[in-house]
């Protein structure tokens, strides 16, 4: 993919586009299984990605592996041109896990887990500044948990502990939103009002990469589609028609995600951001 054309000295060149993420012949075994097998794929810059496929295709180990927190068994994978061990700029990526994994964990309130949304922008001498505090406010506002703050994350429903998740995202203002799996278990009234935070986001130039089953209202911001199945990219290109899981041949996706009856509607969150570092990325 390319930007579009820049003018040099009165000619037309053609600038490449920066590239967020890209696999090369990618390659992922767990427990003796080869779950990806031989993937290439390059996301760049401006992007609205989905990632389709059956249960089980791969699609959350793709996403693991493109931000570089699931080690490949072949092949290479970078972020923004570099390995992911060398990578240094973590406040350009936000990541929404498909869930909060606090079962056993220290105890931490709402505000605690969408602030560490910032720690990627922070200087490891410099406490917290005005602008942090800001970000997540307005983070925790756009969610519409502002009123949920001081609560410990693990007495919020499961639908609000996703928006958790999205918030710490959004706090730290990045560059590419990867978000796996973000309408599942969420009501129609939020995944709209997700759809149009995006399409605010979108509209900022934020890049977005995003696995679902069902796209729903998020089915007109998609501009690429890339569907897996068993480890391996069958199609990438435009999002079929009717796009969704449900729409490919040999869709045989099951449905474990209930709508929660906690996920009240999104509260206006738009152009603020996320961030965080990889050791951030999924707590
Ligand atoms: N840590 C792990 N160890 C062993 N196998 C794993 C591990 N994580 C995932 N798998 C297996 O890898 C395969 C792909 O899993 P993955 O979660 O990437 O699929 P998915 O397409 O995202 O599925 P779903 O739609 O159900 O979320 C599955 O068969 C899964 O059981």
């Amino acid at each position: 993919m390319t930007a579009p054309v820049a003018h040099d000295l009165g000619k037309a060149v053609t600038v490449p586009a920066t590239t967020a993420f890209r696999m090369t012949a990618g390659r992922i075994s767990l427990d003796g299984r080869e779950i990806l097998r031989g993937v290439d794929l390059a996301i760049e810059e401006g992007e609205v990605v989905a990632v389709l496929g059956a249960n089980g295709s791969g699609k959350s180990t793709l996403i693991r592996a493109l931000l570089g927190l699931i080690p490949l068994s072949g092949g290479a994978t970078e972020l923004y041109g570099a390995a992911p061990a060398r990578f240094r700029q973590w406040w350009r990526i936000g990541y929404v896990p498909q869930r909060l994994s606090v079962g056993g964990g220290v105890p931490a309130t709402v505000r605690e887990i969408v602030s560490s949304g910032r720690i990627s922008r922070q200087s490891r001498f410099r406490l917290t500044s005005a602008a942090d505090k800001a970000a997540v406010t307005r983070a925790l506002h756009e969610v519409g948990l502002s009123d949920r703050a001081g609560d410990p994350v693990q007495a919020l429903s499961g639908g609000q502990q996703q928006r958790v998740l999205i918030a710490r995202a959004l706090a730290g203002e990045p560059d590419v939103f990867v978000l796996d799996e973000p309408t599942a278990g969420v009501d129609a009234a939020s995944q709209r009002h997700l759809a149009d935070t995006l399409a605010g986001l979108i509209q900022g130039g934020r890049t977005v990469l995003l696995v679902a089953h069902e796209l729903g209202p998020l089915e007109p911001l998609i501009t690429r589609a890339v569907v897996l199945k068993e480890g391996c990219v069958v199609h990438d290109g435009p999002p079929p028609q009717a796009v969704g899981a449900h729409a490919l041949p040999g869709h045989d996706h099951v449905h474990p995600h209930a709508p929660h009856p906690g996920a009240g509607a999104l509260s206006g969150w738009s152009d603020a951001a996320i961030g965080s570092r990889a050791e951030n990325l999924d707590l």
